[in-house]
């Protein structure tokens, strides 16, 4: 995946591989005393944490890195850096059964497995029974229901649970019903706590749940149901971090395992976004006794930090059969043609997306875009569209009711159609592309060349913002009324669950960007009628994954586009993200010494340390 070459005359130190941070670590290491070998591995190993792996193996090793001599590997076994069996806290780097690790990295990793094991023993089995659930599902017991039922079955009685899918497998359905459930079992109101990595997605969650249970109320349950539902408390959105209280002052969660979540039950969606150090923070402060809930699609692409967690714990869960996983297929959403050939990027079946390509007619396209010509062209003909799209252009009236309408629907011309970009940065990415789109719509809708603000124009909210509720990831849409004045609109929720907006001037949001093409990484739990794919021409580039085209195709509902070079396809198909480390196998037979805690203690929460400042 890389070219990057380990050159024993510390060239690697004067090239461009390394990150100033990893040299940094270079020179830590030297400075304190550590032999030439062990700068070098610790600072390959920082470059390794860089790209999300949790440890450097030795055999082989990544990156591109050369592997050590017999003679080096020795030298750094003896290091007194080197934790190499000691178990001594003490020492910032660790060699544990061929893999090297920064030292936060393995107590992470280490108490995470525990954690989990310690959730996975400490189930116990209570029947339900199966026509008690026909309630929940309206009495259908078809196949395609079938593993809804099985978790809303499964979850009682443990105190870890995984519910994985793809988009549109009722991954959020299940979740009521099995918080329903929960409820029901319990003798006293559950407190439960709802969160998702990112607010906006801890806000879809809640907003999707409030309507869920309302239209479970509308049903005609029987009264056992009916209290239970009833019960269930309509939470707050909450991201993890506020969850645990993230404290930026002392880079520490103010909950943990001396001080936990008062919460019976938590459920995490979007869980294939949590890194090691976030997990950790979370089963810390989950108390032993209470449920927690992971939820995700475990093939979409990882954290942007440290580990692949849900991955290992599905993969493990699912080899073991374990019932405190189930997995659901059945697409509720997407056209069945659409579900086939996201399973061909899932599984990276080169000829078989082909075939789903062709099968998929009008659905699904594959437009070869190798170079700039060709993606001006796409470009242009996307604008167009978009263009076309005269919602973007209504004038909301001031009547609050038709105001609402008229800014619902062109939010909702919005997301008809979505260009996601592999790169940000780059001509294929999304900061031009944006720009190139803009240039367009500008152009079509006769508006000034150098207007920032103009009807239609969609912009996404990049920091969350306490003070106008706006979450990273909102996408608003800038409407001018009968006087021309503009107000941007963002999709709410009212007390209901039902679907609501707000406005602000322009000059009141928080920070944004234009959302006419955003990252991949971006549109994880978001999804669009229409989807168009650009990924960079070159093959090489290392973005390419199959995890980054699997989220990217999965976000569409009716039709896909891809634009990219047959050789930038096959490279994303053919590249799984493997993420280095040993949660996995310390997962599938933990071994006695690693179940034993550390005593709990304020943990680090920033995976990377920034520039200038190390901690292992
Ligand atoms: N058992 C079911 N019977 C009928 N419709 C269902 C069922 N489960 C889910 N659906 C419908 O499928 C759609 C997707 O469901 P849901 O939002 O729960 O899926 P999800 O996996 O959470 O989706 P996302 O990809 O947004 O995370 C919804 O319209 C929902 O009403």
């Amino acid at each position: 995946m890389s070219g990057y070459g380990f050159r024993r005359d510390g060239g690697e130190f004067a090239s461009d591989t390394w990150r100033p941070l990893d040299r940094a670590v270079h020179r830590w290491v030297l400075a304190h005393g550590g032999c030439a070998a062990l700068a070098r591995l610790a600072a390959w190993a920082s470059y390794a944490d860089g790209q999300g792996d949790a440890a450097l193996p030795m055999d082989p090793t990544r990156h591109g890195m050369a592997p050590l001599s017999d003679a080096e590997l020795a030298q750094v076994h003896h290091d007194p850096l080197v934790d190499a069996g000691a178990h001594d806290a003490m020492r910032p780097f660790v060699m544990d059964t061929a893999h090297f690790y920064l030292r936060r990295n393995h107590s992470n990793e280490c108490r995470v497995a525990a954690s989990l094991d310690a959730r996975r023993n400490a189930a116990s089995s209570v029947a339900i029974d199966d026509g008690d659930l026909d309630a929940l599902f309206d009495g259908d017991r078809s196949n395609a229901v079938a593993p809804q039922r099985a978790a809303v079955r499964a979850v009682v009685g443990r105190r870890l649970f995984v519910l994985t899918g793809g988009p549109g497998t009722g991954k959020t359905t299940t979740v009521l019903r099995m918080l329903a459930m929960l409820q029901r079992q319990a003798e006293a109101p559950l407190s439960i706590a709802v969160s998702a990595p990112t607010g906006k997605a801890a806000q879809r969650l809640v907003d999707a749940l409030r309507r869920g249970r309302q239209q479970l109320l509308a049903r005609d349950l029987p009264p056992a149901w009916r209290a239970a539902v009833d019960a269930l408390p309509d939470g707050d959105a909450l991201t993890l971090h506020r969850l645990l209280g993230f404290d930026p002052q002392r880079n520490a969660f103010r909950f943990h395992a001396k001080r936990p979540l008062t919460a019976d039950v938590v459920v995490v969606d979007e869980a294939s976004m949590v890194d090691l150090a976030l997990l950790r923070g979370l089963l810390d402060a989950v108390r032993p006794d209470a449920a927690l809930v992971l939820v995700g699609d475990a093939d979409q692409l990882a954290s942007v930090s440290t580990g692949s967690a849900l991955m290992d714990v599905v993969s493990v869960l699912e080899r073991e059969r374990d019932g405190a996983l189930v997995r659901l297929r059945h697409s509720f959403r997407a056209e069945r043609t659409l579900v086939a050939l996201n399973e061909t990027v899932r599984t990276g079946d080169a000829a078989g997306f082909a075939q789903a390509v062709e099968a998929a007619g009008e659905r699904a396209a594959h437009r070869r875009v190798d170079d700039t010509a060709r993606l001006a062209t796409q470009l242009r003909a996307w604008s167009e569209r978009l263009a076309a799209l005269t919602a973007l252009r209504a004038s909301p009236a001031a009547e609050p009711e038709a105001l609402r309408a008229t800014a619902l629907a062109a939010l909702d011309a919005l997301s008809q159609q979505q260009l996601l970009c592999a790169l940000r940065e780059d001509v294929f990415g999304a900061v031009a592309t944006n720009r190139t789109i803009e240039r367009h719509l500008r152009r079509a809708w006769r508006e000034p060349e150098r207007a920032e603000w103009y009807a239609g124009r969609a912009v996404i909210v990049t920091r969350n913002d306490a003070a106008s509720r706006l979450f990273n990831g909102d996408v608003g849409v800038c409407l001018a009324d009968a006087d021309g004045r503009l107000q941007v609109w963002f999709e709410t929720a009212d007390a209901s669950g039902a679907r609501d907006v707000r406005g602000f001037p322009p000059g009141a949001l928080p920070p944004h960007e234009p959302a006419f093409a955003i990252t991949v990484h971006k549109s994880q739990g978001s999804e669009y009628a229409h989807v168009a794919v650009l990924l960079p021409p070159d093959p090489a580039h290392r973005i390419l994954s199959r995890q980054l085209l699997y989220t990217a195709v999965s976000r569409a509902r009716e039709r896909v586009e891809l634009w990219s070079s047959d050789a930038a396809l096959h490279a994303a198909l053919a590249q799984p993200v493997e993420r280095s480390g040993r949660l996995a196998e310390r997962l599938a037979r933990l071994p006695v010494a690693d179940a034993a805690p550390e005593q709990p203690k304020p943990v680090p929460v920033v995976a990377t340390p920034r520039q200038g400042e190390l901690a292992f």
